[in-house]
């Protein structure tokens, strides 16, 4: 008999039953609330009369997708009467069930992805779960975190469980060595333009190697974040010795405590014989930054690179599916990347917005300014990260380049804090780029924060590579 996977290791202690067809009934640990999929839930849960099953210490709630990053927000301001209702809405329900919520001026406040993590709120081993497609981020601390729809919030509020269906396993393993300049984003992209949207639909990807040894828990968080552009809500790296060092910095418990929880949790990782049903493997040592130049994830190719030929590109589905998308983003076959002039940048998100995503885009704005005419911006992924970067002075380096400065939160991630990029051409260090993501007509370039800020200064797609050495 083979061995068991990390995924395995989980889900099986997580089982409270078998049902028939296969499914189970997963305990789920922990869930953190936002106020678009957790706001209404908990305010029909309550005026239904119920008590949620769902503890105190269980949950951890913030408004973050509808909140204003404006850097004078007001608790519930919102660029939408809604979303102002549904941010008072979940504060409101919270207080009254005794939940922890995060006001948007709170240090603990951010995108749910990221301030989660650095509260101590995500532990390896435990399910966790939130109604967010990106929930998978958390994998990276060889947490079972996933994304659930509304009617599932509810659930695991009224019975801390849900049934599923268990995924299949797929193991990712990096190899080699990221080049200066060149970072887990860049690796990701490239695993989408590989292998497509769908390299992980149906699967768990355990991501495993000796690259993923050695990056950092925020560059292991980008990675897992994108497995949501990879086609499932699954995600999971084994904890180490950086997991425990970062946990042991943020665990709400005594040394003690720490120290028993680390002795378990050294035994979350895949065992040496343990069989995935399917394998993939990616060698970054001669990876380039990656852009995306269309409207999807793998859609993406090296700096160095050109626009693609419809023509090149498959069957008649996938030149169809080409042609839309340079028509959408006003691009030409055979166009050099760094050819194509953009009108703003964008650091910000669950995927990049990380004080490591702030300091990288800070060596290479330091002392530059973004080229005439474009509008940047940074919104922090927490308040924690923006005043840790305002202790290091970065804030200073980002507005003296002429970036904006803003809080924390989701919006302009996702197109919600009005049309401020109508039409715009954006490079952005987000995860999506569909048609409108970021606004009506926005064209989304994916990319990393070096690369978005190496863009702003040069105000053409640029390779960041040549600021490492101080050139350019
Ligand atoms: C609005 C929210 C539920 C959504 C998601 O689930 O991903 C958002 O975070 C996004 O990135 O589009
Ligand atoms: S930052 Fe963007 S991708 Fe992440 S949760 Fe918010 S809207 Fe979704």
């Amino acid at each position: 008999m083979s061995g068991t996977t990390l995924f395995g290791k989980i889900w099986t202690a997580h089982q409270a039953g078998e049902l028939p067809g296969g499914r189970v009934a997963l305990v789920i640990d922990r869930m953190t609330l936002h106020e678009l999929s957790g706001g209404y839930a908990l305010r029909d849960l309550r005026a239904a009369g119920e008590r949620p099953h769902m503890r105190a210490d269980q949950i951890f709630a913030m408004a973050d997708h509808a909140i204003s990053t404006a850097p004078d927000r007001g608790p519930h301001d919102s660029l939408s009467t809604s979303g102002s209702q549904m941010i008072a809405s979940l504060e409101e329900s919270c207080a009254a069930l005794g939940y922890r919520y995060a006001r948007p001026d709170d240090e603990a406040h951010g995108i749910v992805h990221v301030a989660g993590p650095e509260q101590g709120f995500v532990l390896p081993g435990t399910t966790h779960v939130c109604g967010d497609s990106h929930t998978c981020t958390l994998g990276a601390f060889g947490t079972l975190a996933f994304a659930v729809g509304s009617s599932e919030v509810a659930t695991v509020l009224r019975r801390s469980a849900l049934v599923l269906e268990r995924p299949k396993t797929l193991r990712v393993t990096l190899t080699g060595r990221l080049g200066p300049h060149v970072y887990a984003k860049d690796a990701a992209l490239r695993l989408l333009a590989a292998h497509g949207v769908k390299l992980a639909l149906g699967y768990v990807v355990e991501f495993a190697g000796p690259l993923v040894a050695s990056l950092s828990m925020e560059a292991r968080m980008t990675l897992c974040n994108m497995a949501a552009e990879m086609g499932t809500r699954y995600a999971l790296i084994a904890p180490d010795d950086t997991t425990f060092e970062a946990l042991s910095r943020t665990m709400p418990a005594s040394p003690e405590t720490v120290e028993l929880a680390i002795a378990h949790w050294r035994r979350l990782r895949s065992d040496p014989d343990a069989v995935f049903e399917r394998e993939l493997a990616l060698d970054v040592s001669e990876l380039t930054p990656q852009v995306t130049w269309g409207t999807t994830p793998m859609q993406a190719v090296g700096i160095d690179g050109i626009v693609p030929d419809p023509a090149d590109t498959g069957d008649a589905a996938a030149r169809a599916g080409t042609d839309r998308a340079l028509a959408y983003m006003h691009l030409e076959p055979g166009r050099p990347l760094t050819s194509i002039p953009i009108d703003a940048a964008f650091i910000g998100s669950c995927t990049n917005a990380r004080i490591s995503d702030l300091r990288a885009a800070a060596a290479i704005l330091k002392g530059r300014k973004v080229a005439d005419g474009i509008r940047a911006m940074c919104t922090p992924g927490s308040m924690a990260v923006r005043a840790q970067a305002e202790a290091e002075g970065l804030d200073r380096i980002f507005e003296a380049a002429g970036f904006e400065w803003r809080k924390s939160g989701c919006s302009n991630c996702a197109g919600r804090e009005g049309p401020i990029w109508q039409g715009l051409r954006v490079i952005s260090s987000t995860n999506r780029n569909f048609e409108n993501r970021q606004g009506p007509g926005t064209r989304t370039h994916l990319a990393s924060p070096a690369t978005v800020a190496a863009s702003a200064v040069v105000g053409r797609i640029a390779d960041p590579r040549p600021f490492a050495a101080g050139g350019r």
